[in-house]
């Protein structure tokens, strides 16, 4: 049935994103049929729905080998039912006795069924034998069940008769921990400065915060080189994509271009018109314009309730010192690398 040994209650890591997740799914592996029935866990990819859902059949093929444990993905049960229609391989008895006669019935990314009406009318007819004979359903998806826009409403319900529970995005404690687990289980030996650049800009995946730690330590030792964070920098550059880098919004760019010429972001904002202040402020306008996609009269309200053509004026008198001096143009260059670093 395809189970990764390695996917136990031992080797997840509990935090705040999946508390309530993982205490269900410990609940429900423990007395399987008797506390929430069905268990419908939910969450985006790579968040650990495969891992939970797996320690539970682990556990109770441990602790009570006498019960009949299935897990398949909704795909495998979608083929097999496809298969056994055409009388392929099962005969849609034999595809009937695999999936009813089981004790605990474990079905992973439920959304692939939810598009095909012979699948999901197959799967209710599952579900109610099972459930009436109080037999353990649990479920995962990528969406609550009020979500999926072509599921059958008396699906719907079924799917929320027992308990529905959600797996967020990890903080940064939950992710340092997993680096923590894996590395001590693998017996890598990486410095705490590179777990908290991993765990820092890896923001929305424990599949890619995994994927970027087996790639770190096996490049580096391909090539010899020390594990230090400005390797992980150029060795996951592909990795961080543009939305785990930070926005850029007009409140940083003021932020920025005042820190810059050492005022506050409420000179910058203020109605002063001395030189000092009022250069630096149309840069900022510049910069708001070029870097980011906010309109003028947005871009306005954050400048202290200026006009549009306030903002637009400001931007063409510093383009046109971009264009004319080379001075003005190292400066931006230099605030652009500080306000989008990578
Ligand atoms: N809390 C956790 N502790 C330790 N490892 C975790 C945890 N959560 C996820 N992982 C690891 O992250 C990887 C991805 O998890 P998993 O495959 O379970 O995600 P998923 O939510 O099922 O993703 P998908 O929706 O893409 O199927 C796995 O290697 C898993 O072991």
């Amino acid at each position: 049935m395809g189970l990764k040994p390695n996917y136990t209650f031992e080797t997840f890591v509990v935090g705040n994103n999946n508390n309530l997740a993982h205490a269900a799914a410990l609940a429900v592996a423990e007395t399987p049929g008797h506390v929430y029935n069905p268990l419908f866990i939910y969450g985006g990819a790579g968040l650990g729905k495969t891992h939970l859902m797996q320690a539970i059949a682990h556990f109770i093929m441990q602790n009570n080998p006498d019960l009949k444990v299935l897990y398949v993905t909704s795909e495998t049960f979608t083929n097999e039912l496809i298969e056994s229609l055409k009388n392929q391989k099962m005969t849609n008895q034999e595809f009937r006795n695999k999936y009813r006669n089981i004790d605990v019935l474990l079905i992973d990314d439920i959304q692939f069924i939810i598009g095909k009406e012979s699948t999901q009318e197959e799967f209710f007819h599952t579900f109610n034998a099972l459930y009436d004979a109080n037999k353990q359903i649990v479920i995962s998806s990528d969406k609550p069940p009020k979500e999926m826009e072509t599921l059958t409403e008396r699906l719907r319900t079924r799917f929320e008769m027992g308990l529905t529970a959600d797996i967020q995005i990890p903080t940064y404690e939950t992710k340092m921990a997993i680096l923590n687990k894996k590395s001590e289980a693998e017996g890598y030996n990486i410095p705490d400065d590179v777990k908290d650049y991993v765990a820092t800009h890896i923001k929305s995946s424990i599949r890619e915060l995994e994927g970027a730690l087996t790639k770190l330590v096996a490049f580096s030792t391909l090539s010899h080189q020390p594990l230090t964070v400005e390797f992980a920098e150029d060795t996951l550059k592909d990795l961080i994509s543009p939305e785990d880098k930070r926005e850029v919004t007009p409140e940083l760019i003021i932020q920025i271009v005042a820190d810059h010429f050492n005022l506050t972001p409420e000179d910058i904002i203020s109605q002063k018109r001395n030189a000092e202040i009022s250069k630096p402020r149309q840069i900022a306008m510049y910069l708001c314009r070029t870097m980011t996609d906010t309109p003028l009269e947005q871009i306005g309200r954050y400048f202290g309730n200026r006009d549009h053509t306030t903002i637009l004026h400001g931007y063409r008198k510093v383009n046109k010192e971009v264009t004319n001096s080379i001075e003005t143009r190292s400066l931006i260059e230099i605030l652009i690398k500080k306000i989008n670093p990578s």
